[in-house]
């Protein structure tokens, strides 16, 4: 892939700001306005005045970093081929995005739930209810006790700026305020604050010399929205238009925010879930970065709401019911129908990102089965 990167456009930085205090507070139409057309034309923002300390985002930078320099034994330890819901541990190359493996190491988190056992992947093979599977269980490495509580104090703090964001995108789209919070209900045992879905994933691109490699290759996410932390290193490229990238400059204290597929499919195309992909840094140290994704319950499904609003998107692609059901239907390889089923489209992901891990294998081998 190193010789398929396009030439990058210099500046100036496409990415609009989201100031959370300022349309918390005081929205003007304006400036929700300007926040539904970002959403619409970029759909990559950049989150101010957020609430959350500069330290804590910082401090989970530096979890990363500590995760990835603990011995590879450690880290193997805790491989996420040892679990049945894809949590833990992969070397650079074991991911792959659009069939090409990353050239990066990843930790990946999400809600701790109980255990998943064999019993639940045999069940699964019978009745087709894969997704409850990535219900699970956590892996932590044992030579670092301080992570687990660093790291869901993290994703609580997120979590919560998530889902004030999405009450705020649901008024600048002129929506009833817990639209897209009203797919946020179920709750992990023994927290009733930690509703839906979520996934947390620490993030190492090695430095690569000479000609740039991609780090991630080019895909959408695959949620309702992302909030990422980046150290200043950087790497991330959005797709502005079809074959063009621009950069996303790193900033100190905020996060980058985009829109996953969820909320495309269901603003009938009108919020985009803009391809990104990351360039390896080239320089001699490697990047950080720590993607956060805002997840729905994982039987939450989804539909294109039927307003006026989202019929025709001026000034970008346009998609009518039909077209956009085409699309999504050609984007998840016709797996649905009726309706994008967020647990299955999640597990797909999984399973094509980690076609190793013992839970893809048996998916694989029950596709197969007459
Ligand atoms: O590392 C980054 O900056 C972005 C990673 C990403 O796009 C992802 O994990 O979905
Ligand atoms: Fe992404």
């Amino acid at each position: 892939m190193t010789d398929a990167i396009p030439h990058t456009l210099p500046k100036p930085d496409v990415v609009p700001e989201l100031d959370v205090a300022a349309l918390e507070d005081a929205p003007t139409a304006e400036a929700l306005a300007a926040l539904a057309h970002a959403c619409h034309t970029v759909g990559f923002l950049r989150v101010v005045n957020h609430g959350v300390p500069v330290e804590v985002v910082d401090d989970v930078l530096a979890a990363a970093s500590e995760v990835f320099s603990l011995d590879q034994a450690e880290k193997e330890a805790v491989h996420i081929n040892g679990s049945l819901s894809f949590r833990g541990y992969a070397r650079v190359g074991e991911e792959i995005t659009l069939g090409v493996p990353d050239f990066k190491e990843t930790f990946d988190v999400g809600l701790e739930h109980p255990p998943v056992g064999q019993d639940a992947v045999a069940a699964a093979a019978a009745t087709g209810a894969w997704a409850g599977l990535l219900a699970g269980a956590n892996q932590w490495p044992a030579a670092a006790p301080m992570l687990a509580p660093r790291i869901y104090a993290y994703m609580d703090a997120m979590r919560e700026l998530g889902l004030r964001i999405m009450t705020i995108l649901a008024a600048a789209l002129d929506l009833p305020l817990d639209t897209f919070t009203s797919v946020y209900t179920r709750r992990p045992a023994g927290r009733p604050d930690a509703a839906g879905f979520a996934l947390l994933r620490l993030l190492r691109y090695p430095p690569q010399a000479g000609a740039p490699r991609i780090g991630v290759g080019e895909h959408s996410d695959f949620g309702m929205l992302t909030l990422l932390a980046t150290d200043d290193i950087g790497g991330l490229q959005v797709e502005i238009e079809p074959g063009v990238w621009r950069d996303v400059p790193p900033r100190s204290g905020t996060f980058v925010l985009n829109f996953g597929d969820l909320l495309e499919v269901w603003t009938n195309g009108y919020i985009r879930a803009t391809n990104h992909r990351v360039i390896s840094p080239s320089s001699t140290m490697p990047r950080f970065s720590v993607p956060f994704f805002v997840e729905p319950d994982l039987d939450a499904t989804f539909t294109p709401l039927d307003s006026s609003r989202f019929a025709y998107a001026p000034g970008r692609r346009p998609l009518d019911a039909e077209a956009a059901d085409a699309a999504i239907f050609q984007k998840y390889e016709g797996r649905f129908e009726d309706a994008l089923h967020y647990g299955d489209h999640i597990f797909a992901a999984c399973v094509r990102s980690f076609p190793t891990n013992p839970v893809s294998i048996a998916w694989l081998a029950a596709q197969r089965e007459p």
